[in-house]
C-alpha cells in the first residue's frame, strides 16, 4: 500500500468547505517543491512553443478572442513528467474523497498548464459549457513564488451574497468550487502567471 499523498487535514478542509460553501481557499496545498517543478515544466513548454492560445467555447464553435481571454495552455496527460504524475495522483485522491464523502459521483479529471502574459486575463465567466453539464468540481492551482498583491492576477470569484472575494495567484495556493455556481474572471497581471486550471467531471446527462 502507497503513503496517501495529501495530509488528510487538507482533504478534510476542502470537503468541509464545500459542504458548508461551495467553494474552499488553501494556501499551503502544494508541497513547495512540487510546486517549484511543476512551474519549470509549464516555462519549458511555454519556451519551445508547446502551449497554445487558449480557444473559448467548445468543439465546433471554439474561437480566439484576446478581448475575453489572453493565456496560453497545454492539457496535461499522466507520464509526461514526474511533476505532472505527482499533481495528478493528489487531484485524484482528492476526487476520491469527494465521491465518499460528498456523493458527487466524479468520473474523471481534466487540466492543463495556463500561462498568461503580463497584461492579459480572462473576462467573468463560468466552467459549466451551456451544452455539456459535465464540469462540477473546478480547481485551480497556482505556481509563482512570491507574488504580491501590487503583481494584480487575482482570481476575482463572485460569492453567492453577491460580494467578491480575490485569491492571489501565489504558489501552494488551490482554489476549489462548484463549477455551475460561481462566476469568476482573471485581473491583470503585471507579471507572468503560471497555474493549472482543471475539472472533476461526471458522466453527460445528453447523450452523444
Ligand atoms: O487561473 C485562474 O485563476 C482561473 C482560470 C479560469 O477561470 C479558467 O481557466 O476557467
Ligand atoms: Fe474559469
Amino acid at each position: 500500500m502507497t503513503d496517501a499523498l495529501a495530509p488528510a487535514p487538507l482533504i478534510d478542509a476542502i470537503l468541509d468547505d464545500l459542504a458548508r460553501q461551495g467553494w474552499s481557499l488553501q494556501t499551503r496545498a502544494l508541497p513547495p517543491a512540487l510546486s517549484a517543478a511543476l512551474a519549470d515544466d509549464c516555462r519549458q513548454r511555454y519556451a519551445r512553443g508547446a502551449m497554445n492560445r487558449a480557444a473559448i467555447g467548445r468543439g465546433g464553435g471554439q474561437q480566439l478572442d484576446e478581448r475575453i481571454r489572453g493565456d496560453h495552455i497545454q492539457w496535461l496527460n499522466g507520464g509526461e513528467s514526474a511533476a505532472v504524475d505527482g499533481y495528478l495522483a493528489l487531484l485524484d485522491e482528492l476526487r476520491g474523497a469527494l465521491n465518499r464523502e460528498l456523493f458527487l459521483g466524479l468520473e474523471d479529471y481534466e487540466c492543463h498548464f495556463a500561462l498568461y502574459p503580463p497584461g492579459s486575463f480572462y473576462r467573468r465567466h463560468l466552467d459549466r459549457f451551456r451544452d455539456d453539464d459535465r464540469r462540477t468540481v473546478t480547481t485551480v492551482c497556482y505556481l509563482n513564488d512570491d507574488w504580491r498583491a501590487e503583481h494584480g492576477g487575482a482570481l476575482r470569484i463572485e460569492l453567492p451574497d453577491g460580494s467578491e472575494r480575490d485569491v492571489l495567484p501565489a504558489a501552494g495556493t488551490l482554489v476549489v468550487f462548484m463549477s455551475a455556481d460561481f462566476p469568476h474572471e482573471v485581473l491583470a497581471a503585471s507579471r507572468e502567471r503560471l497555474s493549472i486550471a482543471g475539472w472533476y467531471r461526471r458522466r453527460g446527462s445528453a447523450p452523444l
